[in-house]
């Protein structure tokens, strides 16, 4: 497991470590764009000499300007066409070469727990990766290199450094845990993952933020999940170990093969019995004729579970294409219309294929409830994020930020439609949980804190009303 980070004794939501990035950057593409000073998308200016970089304003942009200054001359040289292939993933290795550069030059400050030497020591896992892998940071750093044009730099110290940020860089999440941008926070990377996590990172900006989810005891490991940890072990597994090349031996995945945990990847991920009124979870029949219900033995063949499979992979193509850059309308929206009766058929063949808790029957629903949100369909919207909470609820701890923001949301709606009393409710129980993950300070948690004094002021001029 090499390094790891022990903690003081936490309590429930202390701040365990704080930290603001080695380097950073948006996640910029051909459709979003970002300032590089506070993740904003509106109101951009491009910087006039690379064309390449956004800000919101002059004070973004001034304290960026030590090291764009060197990164604007180093974009400004490439033709157009070039510009173009400088992903996140390029800048943030430039940025990372300019950094060292300019603490090496005293230019700026260096500290131990942030310099080039703490990022020199992270895991690479150089040696895990595959030929594939390895040909495509040998190209990116090539582009570096190209970009740069430092004599004296090294191919293959750039390629592992790829390497490095692939297992060690945390994506910038806003306080809705919405992808914003990439960091690298040296302190947040040596601590290692749990599938049952006891502190949760979270992020004020673009400085990282560790909070403790459970008490942890003085000198115990502090750890975080690196991955969505509602799937199957198998699943999570898995995960892991294409993208950080390590066997997890938490205490959710050391029950793998137990049978508790073959049921609930069974059910999780696995199909639901032919009889509706049944509410059983499918295991493949010795014979591999298909699938047998554990409660009441009917079988499902595999050509029927085939047949639904390839239909629901083809609407997913096909609700890929709908909300894909090329798909996108005039006005800059996708066709709403379009996207929700896609999911809707998908809903409808995955609730024939899968279980009631299925986590893709979920995935489809939090793509039904966005899209009704988007168009403010808010009745069918509540319905909607009302059958997500009990998925939630089930593939989530009690204190995960995304039962507190799906909470919100219901709260959110519940305001909305005038539901005060279901209001109250879904947001005392959105902040029960988020302010141990997120704080009580961010003006998202205060906005929150509000919401809810509102719902209770108006539930008591309701009352009062009444009783006149
Ligand atoms: C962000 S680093 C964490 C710090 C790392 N342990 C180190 O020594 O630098 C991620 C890497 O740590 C290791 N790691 C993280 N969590 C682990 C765990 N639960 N069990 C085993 N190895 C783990 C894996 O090698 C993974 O790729």
């Amino acid at each position: 497991m090499g390094n790891r980070l022990d903690s003081p004794v936490c309590t429930r939501g202390e701040v365990i470590l704080r930290q603001e990035p080695y380097v950073c950057v948006p996640n910029n593409s051909s459709t979003v764009s970002r300032c590089d000073g506070c993740f904003a998308s509106e109101s951009l200016k491009k910087c006039s000499a690379c064309q390449v970089v956004w800000y919101c304003g002059s004070t973004c942009q001034k304290s960026e300007w030590k090291l764009h200054r060197l990164e604007c001359v180093a974009l400004s040289r490439l033709e157009k066409e070039k510009r173009k292939a400088v992903t996140p993933s390029i800048r943030l290795m430039v940025r990372l070469y300019l950094r060292r550069k300019l603490q090496n030059e005293m230019f700026i400050p260096a500290s131990v727990t942030d310099s080039c030497n703490f990022v020199g020591a992270l895991v690479s896992h150089l040696k895990d990766l595959d030929e594939k892998q390895l040909v495509l940071y040998a190209q990116m750093a090539n582009l570096v290199h190209f970009i740069l044009q430092w004599p004296e730099i090294n191919l293959k110290e750039i390629a592992e450094n790829f390497s490095k940020l692939a297992c060690n860089a945390h994506t910038i999440c806003d306080c809705e845990l919405r992808p914003l941008g990439t960091g690298l926070y040296p302190v947040v990377s040596i601590i290692n993952h749990s599938c049952l996590p006891n502190a949760v990172l979270i992020f004020e900006g673009k400085s990282s933020v560790v909070r403790a989810v459970e008490h942890i005891p003085e000198g115990a490991e502090v750890t975080i999940a690196y991955i969505d940890t509602a799937g199957s072990t198998i699943t999570r597994q898995k995960t892991l170990k294409e993208q950080y090349f390590f066997t997890c031996t938490c205490p959710r995945c050391i029950k793998v093969g137990q049978y508790n945990d073959i049921q609930e990847s069974a059910i999780l991920e696995g199909y639901r019995c032919k009889d509706d009124r049944c509410n059983g979870f499918l295991l493949r029949d010795s014979e591999d004729k298909g699938f047998i219900c554990q409660t009441c033995g009917l079988l499902r063949s595999k050509e029927e579970v085939k047949r639904i499979v390839s239909e629901i992979t083809a609407i997913s193509d096909k609700e890929l294409k709908s909300t894909s850059p090329g798909s996108i309308l005039f006005n800059g929206h996708i066709d709403h219309e379009e996207a929700f009766s896609l999911y809707k058929m998908t809903e409808k063949l995955q609730m024939e294929l899968y279980h009631p808790f299925s986590i893709s029957l979920m995935r489809t629903r939090e793509e039904l409830l966005k899209i009704l949100m988007e168009i403010g369909d808010w009745r069918e919207a509540l319905a909607y994020c009302r059958l997500t909470i009990p998925g939630y609820q089930r593939v989530y701890p009690e204190l995960h930020p995304l039962l507190g923001l799906q909470y919100y949301t219901c709260g959110k709606i519940e305001w909305l439609l005038g539901y005060t009393e279901d209001a109250i409710k879904s947001l005392t129980r959105a902040i029960d949980i988020l302010r141990i993950t997120h704080g009580t300070n961010s003006p998202f948690m205060k906005e929150l804190m509000m919401k809810l004094d509102e719902a209770h002021a108006e539930a008591s001029y309701n009352l009062s009303s009444k009783d006149e």
